[in-house]
């Protein structure tokens, strides 16, 4: 079982940040958006909870064609970067995915494409941050970081793990019957949540294998479990709560420290919330849920567009100058250090 790297993550305790200065620019966060539905709602909330927890990195947002002009206009509202990719489909298939509409997540493939950063925390839509997870940035080079998921909700059904009771998250319990059934899964993680390293030749290689690939039910999932297997490393659940976790293995759940939760569970997308779904009534639930939407109402975590003057070409005109004085000191102050041009002396 590859080691979790639980003892390095903590040591990273506090967020690293880059010395006095603004982070790095080779780093950002990102996530995906498709259609013109109510999941823009997941990435303004996700947008402004890593304002919250004050995240030193910018939030890019990979969108496929069909997400409205509308839409991309309120995530650069929220301080967003958008990007629009195209989509990527896997192979002609049959395959019955455990949801239908999983066949768009193909797509996330696209941010290996985004070399102009050395390293990115990619978000689904439906994750939220609670603490700083800034620190994972700092994780070592050359693997690809995830949590490790479950297989007991009824989208595991097609699952020969599930039929025996067997998951990862308690490989006791339920021993894998090697004798029939040869080695047991390896490790898999859930792909709503990872710390990768974007590379052209890791992109290329990633579609081309991907177009010989016979899909399978979870998708882009499985997919990057079967291309990252050798250089997985688990990380603790703390960075990604499938909320199935709650009541499938609530011994490995120390609710209040976690920092990501990943609203997957059915029922569970806070814009759409109903509290009608199994599991959707449990108090923790209604908890998370209101975590999330007073994350969303909060106007004060709205992204504010720095009033930067960082050249003001003052005239000679004294009237001028003494009317644009204040306004320059007050944009110093809120923007920190200002150059500001004098008008050249009159030759
Ligand atoms: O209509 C959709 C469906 C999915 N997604 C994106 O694809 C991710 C994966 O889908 P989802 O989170 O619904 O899968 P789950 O984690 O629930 O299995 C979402 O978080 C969104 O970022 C989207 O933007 N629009
Ligand atoms: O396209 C496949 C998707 O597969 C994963 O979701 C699943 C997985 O977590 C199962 O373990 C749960 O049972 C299920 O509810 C949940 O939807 C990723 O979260 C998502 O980003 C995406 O890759
Ligand atoms: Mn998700």
């Amino acid at each position: 079982m590859a080691p979790a790297i639980a003892s390095e993550t903590e040591k990273m305790a506090k967020p690293v940040t880059n010395g006095p200065g603004p982070a790095t620019l080779d780093r950002a966060y990102v996530t995906f958006l498709a259609g013109n539905g109510d999941y823009v709602k997941g990435v303004i909330g996700l947008a402004k909870g890593l304002r919250k927890v004050k995240s030193e990195y910018p939030l890019v947002v990979a969108v496929l064609p069909d997400v409205p002009a509308e839409h991309r206009h309120m995530l650069e509202e929220q301080g967003c970067i958008v990007r629009e990719i195209e989509p990527v489909y896997p192979p002609e298939n049959q395959t019955q995915f455990a949801m239908a509409y999983y066949v768009i997540n193909y797509s996330k493939l696209r941010i290996w494409e985004f070399v102009e950063y050395k390293k990115m925390i990619y978000l689904d839509g439906d994750i939220q941050v609670y603490d700083n997870i800034d620190h994972l940035f700092d994780l070592p080079d050359g693997y690809f970081y995830a949590v490790m998921d479950c297989f007991c909700e009824k989208t595991w059904s097609h699952t020969p793990q599930y039929k025996i009771g067997y998951c990862q998250q308690c490989p006791d319990k339920v021993k894998w019957p090697s004798e029939k059934l040869g080695q047991p899964p390896s490790l898999y993680f859930n792909a709503g949540m990872f710390v990768f390293e974007p590379s052209l030749h890791t992109y290329q290689d990633l579609l081309k294998t991907l177009q010989i690939t016979p899909p399978t039910p979870f998708a882009e999932q499985d997919f990057l479990n079967m291309y990252f297997k050798n250089i997985y490393r688990p990380i603790p659940l703390v960075y990604n709560l499938v909320l199935a976790m709650l009541w499938r293995h609530p011994e490995n759940v120390e609710l209040d420290k976690v920092k990501v939760v990943h609203y997957c569970a059915a029922g569970s997308k806070p814009w759409r919330y109903t509290g009608k779904e199994e599991n959707m009534e449990r108090e923790d639930i209604k908890l998370l849920m209101k975590k999330w939407w007073d994350i969303y109402n909060n106007e004060s975590l709205d992204y504010k567009r720095p009033v930067v003057m960082n050249q003001v070409n003052v005239l000679g005109a004294a009237g001028a100058v003494n009317q644009l004085q204040p306004l320059i000191a007050a944009a110093m102050s809120q923007a920190g250090a200002v150059k500001y041009v004098t008008a050249p002396s009159a030759a």
